[in-house]
């Protein structure tokens, strides 16, 4: 007969944590949110990979792409780069990443100095950039011919067919960094010579970047980014059970930190066979997790099979409909308690401490608490950072509102990337994910500012000041349906919605 459990598995929804005694140190700026990603014998040597804040963002075509991947290491977590594309664009997106240097930017306003005053207001206008480097083909790897800013011109004084050779700053007037100039030092040239701008570029007299004054602080104000021994951004990368022996040498040759198998349902002998090759082939040096699973056999068959961390979840992703068409998965907050008993039964055994990843199912900020509270290392985010401005989707007005787009890997849209095959004709297939709208929230920085400030908060209302310390301390309660209702507000009229709207 089946096994049947004898609990219902629950989601974040249905707990709340219960404070615990705070002292007067326990206040949010001291909250220290680093966190492991990779297994290591805790207690015997430090993590060799963690985060500065415990959020991942999800391998997914709408998700997690280059500029989204350096955009969350400047606060201090990982994307994983989406495998459901060819090998030579994901390693290329690695790449991107890894050759990015921070306040070193590649312009994206360009134009030959043939191109007039009216050229130049059309592409401010379509960049919204005002600083346009003049180049002789008037690409952003051109030579350098000059730049014009907006003091350059005045609108109301010249004609539209004014050409941009004759109001540029040329060359020969500019100052101009070299290919070895350090941040610092650009900085410094900046200052000195009360510059807004200034043009890297190479022997040949090449543009490589700009340095703003502007980015400079940018970069000074992010204190918990997130970069290896080279001072280069970290990154993730998604692989799959299947074209493994060639994706794997790619990505870890364009720079990949840490690898992730990409799967609906990780219990299985392709995962093991993918861990056990790369282990064959790198030993540990190339680190790659593995997942999903929900429940206590899966973690530690993966464990066992050699992963570095194990993701937790099935089918409570936000675009998930997996559920609904295979009927496989769990309530999300009771897979992750089973598996991170696992995780700490596997470590007091073995002495090796995997972290926990949970996926999916993220809706409120709190959420996140709840599952580092209940013993994740860090959190899986697909909906939650396809809002955001550095996402690789259209931003779309719809009636009014600003959205983002947002659809599942399971879904056709995703899977119309050739790697999709299910063993059997095309016609036998069915979704497992929507392509959908999500309402547009701005800037990557802002919102992963407010969200940890609110757990922040909130560990500090269980007297910790880590994640460990909140792993230990926090008293988790589940909620009956009534008492939902009771957190909300009730039984008040909201001022906005009117006297009409009472019942
Ligand atoms: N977390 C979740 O709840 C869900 C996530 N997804 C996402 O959708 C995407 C696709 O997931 P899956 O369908 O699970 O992809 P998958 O590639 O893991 O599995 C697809 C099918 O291929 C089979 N397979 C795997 N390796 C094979 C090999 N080497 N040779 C022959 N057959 C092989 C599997 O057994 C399975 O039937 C992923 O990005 C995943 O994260 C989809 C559904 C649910
Ligand atoms: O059933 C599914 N069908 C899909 O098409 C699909 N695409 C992604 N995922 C999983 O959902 C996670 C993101 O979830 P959230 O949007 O809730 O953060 C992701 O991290 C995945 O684990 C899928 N699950
Ligand atoms: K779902």
């Amino acid at each position: 007969m089946a096994f049947i459990y004898d609990e219902p598995s629950h989601t974040f929804g249905e707990y709340l944590i219960i404070p615990g005694y705070s002292s007067c140190e326990c206040v949010p700026s001291a909250v220290n949110l680093k966190t492991s990603v990779v297994k290591y014998r805790k207690g015997e040597e430090e993590c060799p990979l963690t985060m500065n804040i415990p959020l991942v963002s999800a391998i997914m075509q709408s998700v997690s792409n280059d500029t989204m991947a350096i955009a969350l290491a400047k606060e201090g977590g990982i994307s994983f780069i989406y495998g459901s594309q060819s090998i030579e664009s994901e390693a290329r997106m690695v790449s991107n990443v890894k050759s990015y240097k921070a306040g070193f930017v590649v312009s994206d306003s360009n134009i030959r100095p043939d191109a007039t005053l009216a050229d130049i207001l059309a592409l401010k206008e379509k960049t919204g950039h005002s600083t346009v480097a003049v180049t002789e083909d008037g690409t952003a790897a051109g030579k350098l011919v000059g730049i014009v800013a907006s003091r350059d011109y005045r609108v109301s004084r010249m004609s539209p067919d004014e050409k941009v050779s004759s109001f540029m700053t040329p060359i020969d007037k500019l100052v101009t960094g070299d290919e070895n100039t350090t941040l610092k030092e650009a900085n410094d040239i900046i200052w000195d010579n009360k510059l807004n701008s200034l043009p890297i570029v190479d022997k040949n007299g090449t543009l490589k970047y700009f340095v703003f004054r502007k980015d400079y602080s940018d970069h000074k104000a992010n204190p918990l980014e997130l970069l290896d021994s080279h001072k280069r951004y970290i990154v993730g990368a998604g692989i799959n059970t299947r074209d493994y022996e060639e994706r794997v040498p790619a990505l870890v040759g364009a720079g990949a930190d840490v690898l992730c198998i990409d799967s609906s349902e990780g219990f299985s002998e392709w995962q093991k066979k993918t861990l056990e090759w790369v282990r064959g082939k790198y030993g540990d040096s190339v680190k790659v997790g593995a997942g999903n699973v929900v429940d206590r056999e899966g973690f530690l068959f993966l464990a066992e099979s050699g992963a570095d961390f194990v993701k937790v979840g099935i089918g409570g992703g936000s675009i998930c409909i997996t559920r609904e068409q295979k009927g496989i998965g769990r309530g999300q907050a009771t897979a992750l308690i089973e598996v991170c008993k696992a995780r700490d039964e596997y470590f007091e055994r073995t002495g090796v401490y995997v972290p926990v990843c949970s996926d999916g199912g993220i809706v409120h900020d709190y959420h996140v608490t709840l599952a580092l509270a209940m013993g994740a290392d860090f959190i899986m985010l697909g909906r939650y950072f396809s809002r955001f401005d550095e996402s690789p989707t259209n931003k779309l007005n719809i009636n009014g509102s600003y959205v983002k787009e947002y659809w599942g890997e399971g879904s056709n849209r995703a899977r119309n990337w050739q790697r999709y095959d299910l063993g059997g004709g095309a016609k036998l297939s069915f979704e497992e994910g929507v392509d959908s709208y999500v309402p547009y929230a701005g800037s990557l920085k802002d919102n992963v500012a407010q969200t940890l400030a609110k757990v922040r908060h909130t560990m500090c209302n269980c007297g910790a000041l880590s994640i460990p310390e909140l792993q230990q301390k926090a008293k988790l309660t589940l909620v009956s349906s009534t008492s939902i209702v009771e957190g909300g507000y009730h039984d008040v009229v909201l001022k906005d919605k009117g006297l009409s709207s009472a019942e």
